[in-house]
């Protein structure tokens, strides 16, 4: 899939964090975002929906199966101004629930310039 930016100030990539099998996919997509020059320094919030069901993943197995673990930058205030690092994060969220993402937002909003 190819997007078409104007300028973007960040990302939100939403997975089913339930859907195991379209884990390997999600990765290939948010790879690609995350290796496009446009987005280059982008926050990158990921959000691993559906935690309301029983055998969705946790937030490691997620983390893990995105392949993010040596990637993410830290939940709470980060001060990353100084550096060329990429904010990114993961949260677990219920969107049909109405929580957890609150949290991710949160953390987003510091990185908007
Ligand atoms: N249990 C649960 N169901 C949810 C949640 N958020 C969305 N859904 C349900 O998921 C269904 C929509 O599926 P999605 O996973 O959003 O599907 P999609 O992204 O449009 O399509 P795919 O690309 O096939 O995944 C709807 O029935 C929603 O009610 C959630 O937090 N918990």
């Amino acid at each position: 899939m190819k997007f078409l930016f104007m300028k973007v100030d960040e990302v939100v990539y939403l997975v089913d964090a339930y859907d195991k099998e379209r884990f390997a996919e999600s990765k290939k997509e948010l790879d690609a975002l995350l290796s496009d020059e446009a987005l280059a320094n982008v926050p990158f919030l990921v959000l691993g929906n559906k935690i309301d069901i029983l055998y969705a993943a946790s937030e490691d197995e997620l983390r893990y199966h995105l392949g993010l673990t040596n990637f993410i930058t830290g939940k709470g205030k980060v001060n990353l101004a100084d550096s060329n690092v990429c904010p990114l994060e993961v949260f677990m969220c219920s969107i049909v629930h109405k929580m957890g993402y609150g949290d991710g937002f949160k953390w987003l909003s510091q990185y908007i310039k």
